[in-house]
């Protein structure tokens, strides 16, 4: 498998430098999730590392080949790109689509060759998109347009594949699904695949490295857990207000606990209570006052103190109204 190797890039345009001294490896099969604020320079790197723009100075090799020496078509055999650019074609149906990922290799008229229909089937299958092949990409949602857009690169078949925000205007489910189908491709047929993503949590959860970009600084990188670890990701991210829980690797809400609480009881309930209490700035102890909840005729039921309810709403009420008298 080729790997992609970035030398003394600057990256940006003739008004201005975006990022600089830039010396970075990928490849060994990885996901490698590169994330920085809105602005920093993610897009414009990936299109500097498909030749879709040109380094300001520096060079890019797949392999020992400089990118620049390569003419489209081999470049597109090695190094696969989807933007976030909609294809104006709607008129086409989802297998229509993938097929152009095999424009490098099918012949000047556009003949599908054996391997070229095993390749774009194989593609389709692994993105469990048969049953929308035949329809029009008008037809279909933004999740199931994103994996079609997927099954064109890998029917595309190349070492690397870079991907700019894939998960834009997904659901919450579609967007882990995305990043499940990238793991399984990695995983399965050891192509390493760049992604700019603002999906922190998700990152945190799949990448096995992150590209950290950040203003005028160099670009960070290292596994989740290291960086996570250093303080780096809370760097190049956060506000005083937030902060990165390193049992999860969630972003959550920095508020000072003005009270803690321990909730007992039935496992599923007490993880939903739990929640609302750390959203809404509670800690949690088991020095706490005890909130006891469970299931009762299918419903939830909790009890603090004198009072008690059914709802998480009408428990967040009851702490808020106590806490206050308390003051
Ligand atoms: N064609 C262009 N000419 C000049 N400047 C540009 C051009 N395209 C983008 N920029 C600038 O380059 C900087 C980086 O933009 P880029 O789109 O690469 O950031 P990004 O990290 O991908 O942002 P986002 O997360 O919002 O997608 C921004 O300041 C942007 O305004």
């Amino acid at each position: 498998m080729t790997s992609l190797h970035i030398n003394d890039l600057s990256v940006g345009y003739a008004t201005k430098t975006i990022a600089k001294d830039i010396n970075l490896t990928l490849g060994g099969g990885k996901l490698v999730c590169l994330l920085g604020q809105n602005g920093v320079g993610k897009s414009t790197l990936l299109r500097t590392l498909s030749n879709l723009q040109a380094p300001l100075s520096g060079n890019i090799h797949l392999g020992e080949k400089d990118i620049e020496s390569l003419d489209r078509r081999e470049l597109a055999t090695k190094l696969g790109i989807i933007t976030t650019e909609k294809i104006g074609m709607s008129n086409m149906t989802v297998r229509e689509l993938v097929a152009l990922g095999r424009y490098p290799y099918t012949n000047w008229i556009g003949q599908e060759s054996e391997e070229d229909t095993q390749k774009i089937e194989e593609a389709i299958s692994r993105c469990r998109i048969n049953y929308i092949e035949q329809s029009k990409l008008a037809a279909i949602s933004d999740g199931q347009f994103q994996k079609a857009m997927v099954a064109r690169v890998l029917a595309q078949d190349t070492d690397i594949i870079l991907m700019d925000e894939p998960t834009a205007h997904l659901d919450v489910v579609n967007r882990v699904e995305m990043f499940q189908l990238l793991q399984a491709i990695k995983n399965e047929t050891g192509k390493s695949i760049l992604i700019s993503t603002h999906e922190l949590d998700l990152s945190m959860q799949f990448a096995d490295e992150l590209w950290l970009m950040n203003f005028n600084a160099p670009i960070l990188t290292g596994t989740p857990e290291d960086l996570g670890l250093s303080g780096e990701i809370e760097k190049v991210f956060f506000h005083e207000e937030f902060i990165l829980d390193s049992r999860t690797g969630q972003v959550k809400l920095k508020l000072q606990p003005e009270k803690e609480y321990h909730v007992v009881g039935e496992e599923k309930p007490a993880q939903w209570v739990q929640k609302a209490l750390e959203r809404k700035g509670y800690g949690l102890s088991i020095d706490g006052e005890v909130i006891v909840v469970e299931t009762k005729a299918q419903r939830l039921h909790w009890k603090v103190g004198a009072m008690e309810g059914h709802t998480i709403a009408h428990l967040l009420e009851v702490l808020e109204q106590s806490n206050y008298r308390d003051k």
